[in-house]
């Protein structure tokens, strides 16, 4: 036994001191010579062709489509041909996919010819000892097939598989909600841009609040959008489409756009700008964001300077940076993304990197925003989500109380008119708080609510009204003195001109000798 392993390890070991010698001492050019016609020599010998497959394309920052539609095409059958799997989680959370594992192959068979598909990862550049992966570290799959059916498998064969792999990938999709990372991990083993939970928020249009014919107006607005795929490209424009949602807090902006992804089966991407750096974060964000996706930012006034007044404050602390240059604390951490960048990404070239996909700004305070971040074509749709009128009721009585109609209906509809109630509120008033509660309670303590605030609005606007007459008398109360004050000075003015005038007189005449 021993002897028939010494043979071949002999073989090997002179093997590698012959190819260790020729690196060593036969010259660069002379090298590479060698080196190219050995290979063209094993092509000739060796009849296969090896496509390559890699997960990160050159600039890192995106998963490769085709790795991703490969990898959902080779989870159908890798359960019962890999004899290594790796599990992952789909759909709610619910079932499990199983796909081969790093250093696996399996064998598949495309209209009477047998490829071969293997999993594998290339080496770290750098050897350093750690528990975790390396960052450099490049996963790929790699094809294999016999050079007479390079046609075929270059052409039907691997369209056959991103189509499939790309179906698979739809029908198994557990829907994202995004967050964007900091950019600390942007980076290394575990670099992503953003991070995800599964997105099962329940909101539906039919259950959200507002006047029919505004949900109607944007239910057929987005049905629209979503098949209007050959429009887009006819008319030249990018696929993608902007929605502002204004209104007081608790009206149902969030509601909504949880609302819209469940109508589109749209994964979310909440942006939180504050935490992204610059401009550049921002585009790197966009372009790692995948198609049928909304983007959202919240709050978007308050995210944002969008007044200009940056630039201001800026030179205000570069100036007081130059008569004390100790840096000011956070200042490195705070964002300088711009409302030009942000426009940038709305409609400039980097928002046609994917296609449709929404945009969605929300704002308590929509006087505050720079016209030019809103204007149509950037925002395509305003909507203001307003105070609950009673149509909204209707709605919140269906969903929370199972009624259509009740009695109190038309007291709730007076009230309703006479205050600003939200939603929200109204939503929490009929809600059973016991057990014991029933619809006709829940309405009561609505119609309670309804008249307390009734009555705290009036008590409000007439405080309001007093101190505003109060402030006018003050106004006026000033003027008259500040008037008065005048007066007085100039007649003060007159006395002492009139006196001068006096006084000059009697000089003349002193000097002059003359008296009348
Ligand atoms: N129009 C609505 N229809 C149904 N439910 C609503 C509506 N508006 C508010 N609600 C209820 O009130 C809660 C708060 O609403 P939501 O978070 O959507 O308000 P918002 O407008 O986003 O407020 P903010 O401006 O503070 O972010 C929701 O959980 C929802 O149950
Ligand atoms: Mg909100």
């Amino acid at each position: 036994m021993g002897e028939m392993w010494a043979k071949p390890g002999s073989l090997v070991a002179g093997a590698m001191f012959l190819w260790v010698m020729f690196q060593q001492y036969t010259p660069h050019q002379f090298r590479s010579y060698i080196e190219k016609y050995s290979q063209k020599l094993v092509s000739f010998v060796y009849p296969y062709i090896q496509i390559t497959f890699q997960e990160f394309s050159e600039n890192r920052f995106r998963r490769s489509e085709a790795y991703v539609a490969i990898e959902n095409y080779l989870s159908v059958d890798a359960p019962t041909r890999a004899k290594r799997l790796k599990a992952g989680v789909i759909k709610d959370s619910q079932s499990l996919v199983l796909s081969m594992d790093d250093r696996e192959e399996v064998t598949e068979e495309f209209k009477g010819v047998k490829l071969w598909w293997a999993s594998d990862k290339s080496p770290p550049k750098m050897q350093t000892f750690s528990f975790s992966p390396a960052a450099d570290e490049k996963r790929y799959y790699k094809l294999t097939f016999h050079k007479n059916h390079r046609e075929m498998i270059v052409g039907s064969y691997l369209n056959h598989v991103m189509k499939e792999g790309k179906a698979i990938e739809v029908k198994n999709r557990q829907r994202k909600l995004y967050t964007n990372n900091s950019r600390d991990t942007w980076y290394g083993y575990k670099k992503a841009v953003w991070s995800h939970v599964a997105f099962e928020h329940p909101a539906r249009f039919e259950t959200l609040a507002m006047e029919p014919k505004k949900k109607e107006e944007i239910v057929n607005d987005l049905t629209i959008f979503s098949r209007r795929k050959e429009y887009y490209s006819k008319i030249g424009k990018a696929w993608k489409r902007g929605y502002l949602l204004y209104g007081p807090p608790g009206t149902g902006k969030s509601t909504m756009i949880a609302a819209m992804a469940n109508l589109l089966d749209y994964d979310i991407y909440d942006l939180e700008l504050t935490s992204v750096k610059d401009n550049t974060e921002l585009r790197k964000l966009l372009i790692d964001t995948r198609s049928k996706s909304i983007i959202v930012i919240e709050d978007i006034d308050c995210s944002l300077d969008l007044t200009g007044q940056r630039k201001k404050k800026e030179k205000e602390e570069d100036e007081e940076s130059k008569d004390n240059p100790i840096p000011k604390k956070g200042k490195e951490d705070e964002s300088k993304v711009t409302l030009s960048g942000l426009l940038n990404v709305i409609d400039g070239l980097w928002s046609t990197c994917g296609e449709e996909r929404l945009i969605v700004f929300t704002t308590n305070y929509v006087e505050k925003l720079d016209p030019a971040l809103i204007r149509r074509g950037r925002m395509d749709k305003h909507i203001e989500l307003s105070y609950c009128c009673f149509e909204a009721f209707k709605v919140l009585a269906k969903n929370y109380l199972d009624l259509d109609s009740h009695l109190l209906f038309a007291s709730i509809g007076r009230l309703l008119e006479e205050t600003n109630m939200t939603p929200a509120d109204v939503a929490e008033y009929l809600m059973p708080k016991t057990i014991t509660d029933d619809p006709g309670t829940c309405l009561e303590n609505l119609i309670q609510a309804l008249g307390t605030a009734k009555e705290e609005a009036r008590v409000k606007a007439e405080k309001e009204a007093k101190e505003k007459e109060e402030e006018e008398e003050r106004v006026k109360a000033e003027k008259e003195a500040k008037e008065k004050e005048a007066t007085a000075g100039e007649v003060k003015e007159k006395e002492m001109s009139d006196e001068r005038v006096t006084e000059n007189g009697l000089a003349a005449v002193k000097e002059n000798g003359v008296v009348s």
